[in-house]
């Protein structure tokens, strides 16, 4: 392992590059949120510049995706100029062993929902520590929720056994406040038995726009583990 550099950064770097390695020339490629996917996108660039890589086009998730994007020289596009997506690459939270999903740690599911849904191939990165038995052991579920519903929205998750706390922000006094302009409710609960039937439950919470479930969507997981020293990428 390279003196004094972090693993876990090591590792996102690693399964980021992986990722990378996996689009082809031509193609639309949904960009992920997330500091994982940022390796992903820089290494696109890259491949750009150099020549080894040609004519794609980029679908962001986020801002932060958009910026990143920009930045490392990727061409963009939105959902009204395509009809399609053929890879996109996204990070998690959780990865169960069905390849389900929590996502929204960074507040960016419901754009990353539709785009990574959209996509012929969807492949998530992420490090080891993102891999659990069960959706919901360590990780709280996000909920996009409109402002003027925030309270009735809580009392709803409380009574399905759920235990909610509006995100707040870092070096920002209130709430975060989503890149559509609403809250996200940081949903706690014991035990996720049927993570395909919570994700529906909680998006039909009238208020609710998206929450960070995803089930049955992924193609392929790539993680970034350390072995003898040296970050590896294993697939799932
Ligand atoms: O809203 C954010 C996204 O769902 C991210 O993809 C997720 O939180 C993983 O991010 P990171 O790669 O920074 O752990």
């Amino acid at each position: 392992m390279t003196a004094g550099v972090d693993p876990v950064k090591l590792m996102k770097q690693e399964v980021g590059k992986a990722a990378a390695d996996r689009v082809q020339s031509g193609t639309i490629v949904g960009l992920g949120t997330g500091s994982t996917t940022a390796y992903t996108i820089q290494f696109l660039g890259d491949r750009l510049k150099s020549g080894k890589l040609k004519d794609i086009v980029g679908i962001p998730t986020s801002f932060q995706a958009e910026v990143l994007a920009k930045q490392y020289g990727i061409p963009l596009t939105t959902l009204d100029a395509v009809d399609r997506i053929d890879i996109a690459i996204d990070g998690a939270d959780e990865v169960d062993p069905q390849k389900n999903l929590i996502k929204g740690g960074g507040a960016a599911h419901t754009r990353e929902k539709i785009v990574d849904y959209l996509a012929d191939q969807f492949i998530v990165v992420v490090d080891s520590s993102k891999i659990v038995d069960r959706l919901g052991s360590s990780f709280a579920v996000p909920v996009e929720v409109i402002p003027m519903a925030i309270s009735p929205v809580m009392r709803a998750i409380e009574k399905l056994g759920g235990k909610p706390e509006l995100r707040m922000g870092v070096k920002k006094a209130g709430p975060v406040i989503t890149d559509q302009g609403n809250m996200v409710v940081d949903v706690k609960f014991d035990r996720i038995d049927n993570p395909a039937e919570l994700e529906k439950t909680l998006n039909n919470i009238p208020g609710v726009l998206e929450n960070g479930i995803f089930v049955g969507v992924t193609d392929l997981v790539l993680i970034g583990e350390v072995q003898d020293d040296k970050p590896v990428v294993k697939e799932m």
